[in-house]
């Protein structure tokens, strides 16, 4: 150190003898401690993350005896609740939870790996789902539908997929929800995304002609588009991705994109505006799809899909069902059954877990009411942040 200043603080009338880095030498010393002890802690950190290490290992090689899943959702909802009592606030939530869902994320690896199959191309929302519940050391697939995502789960090419259920302000994604009525995958788990839509191009914003982006983006950004582009011409894509692609593509035709801000810079767009959603808490919910059952986590809810027979009071004795034994419905959707004409299935979701009282009695006594009664899951209802 150049400075001799040693030990006892300047006067308050005295300047504080300034370094080239624009420190005093007491600011120096007190950095180089801070750290001194950071690296003190790091090196804590990671041999506590090997001993972590250790008994995933060991955690593996008990579940690969009986064949029983790498992922077991309920376990980490209890884990995260734990480390967030831990925490009391002091970390932010939102970080507290990046950070251990990268830890589970490296226990997958360990476990011997997890792949998962979304709506691709990458840089889609679905991507950013899947990339928040799964994190960063698991095979993420994209797929070209949701047909697609099912499909490769079905066929053991995957072990989960991740595909959007509904936006807290366009509703459901009926899409994805008609391919759970012939499917016999289950809903293991749920991730909310907060979904922050952006608006990119590779031109500046007053060439803007035409705007492209998935139809639940468009429907997401309606009141926002009419008040800046009224007379854009509107093209759906089959994903954002697809649709930053076709704006740098079509940069001269005056395009742009609407969607992740991920592919602005996947697909060398600028970001000319963000947060151009028309609800500011715009929200996705998203199910991991696969073929197992999750244990109750003592915040569930289940998703199921009925139908019922057309005879007055059918559904009025389903909705009395629930009713009668105290459970709380989050949602009802009806859907077309693609079978009979006219014909339609019900989508409930319910506050409680299909193996506890009294969500069990209430499904037992259900199917005398219905022709058709399908529990697509029971998972932890958490809005992890
Ligand atoms: O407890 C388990 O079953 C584990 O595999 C460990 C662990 C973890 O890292 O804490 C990892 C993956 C599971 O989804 C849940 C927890």
């Amino acid at each position: 150190m150049e400075n001799t200043h040693h030990g006892e603080s300047p006067s308050p009338d005295t300047p504080a003898p300034q370094q080239k880095n624009g420190k005093t030498d007491e600011q120096t010393i007190a950095l180089t401690k801070a750290r001194l002890a950071i690296d003190e802690v790091d090196a804590q950190i990671v041999e506590l993350l090997k001993t972590r290490a250790q008994w995933v290992h060991e955690v593996g090689r008990i579940k690969k005896a009986d064949n029983s899943p790498i992922f077991v959702p309920e376990r980490e909802t209890a884990l995260l609740g734990k480390l967030n009592r831990l925490n009391a606030g002091v970390l932010p939530e939102s970080s507290l939870q990046a950070i251990y869902r990268e830890i589970i994320s490296c226990s997958f690896f360990l476990e011997g790996g997890l792949t998962i199959a979304y709506l691709g191309p990458k840089g889609t929302w679905s991507h950013q789902a899947a990339l928040k519940q799964f994190g960063k050391s698991c095979e993420l697939i994209p797929c070209q539908s949701f047909k697609d995502v099912f499909d490769m789960v079905d066929r053991g090419k995957a072990q989960y997929g991740v595909v959007p259920i509904e936006n807290s302000s366009e509703g459901s994604v009926t899409a994805v929800m008609d391919l759970f009525v012939t499917s016999s995958l289950k809903i293991c788990a749920q991730i909310n995304l907060n979904i922050r839509n952006s608006l990119m191009a590779a031109i500046p914003r007053e060439h803007i002609r035409i705007l492209y982006s998935h139809p639940q983006v468009l429907g997401q950004t309606r009141d926002w588009i009419l008040r800046r582009y009224p007379n854009a011409e509107l093209v759906e894509t089959s994903s954002t991705t697809k649709a930053s692609i076709l704006a740098k593509e079509n940069a001269a035709m005056g395009a742009a994109s609407l969607g992740c801000p991920l592919a602005a810079e996947l697909f060398g767009l600028n970001i000319l505006e963000e947060d151009v959603q028309d609800q500011a808490c715009n929200t996705t919910r998203f199910a991991v799809i696969g073929r197992q059952d999750t244990r109750p986590s003592g915040r569930d809810r289940t998703s199921l899909l009925i139908r019922i027979q057309h005879k007055p009071g059918t559904l009025a004795e389903v909705i009395d069902c629930f009713q009668r034994h105290g459970i709380n419905l989050i949602r009802i959707e009806s859907r077309p059954s693609k079978a009979i004409n006219w014909e339609y299935v019900f989508h409930i979701d319910a506050v409680g877990h299909a193996l506890e009282s009294p969500l069990r009695e209430t499904l037992e006594e259900l199917e005398q009411h219905c022709s058709m009664l399908k529990i697509l899951g029971s998972y932890a209802d958490t809005d992890v942040v």
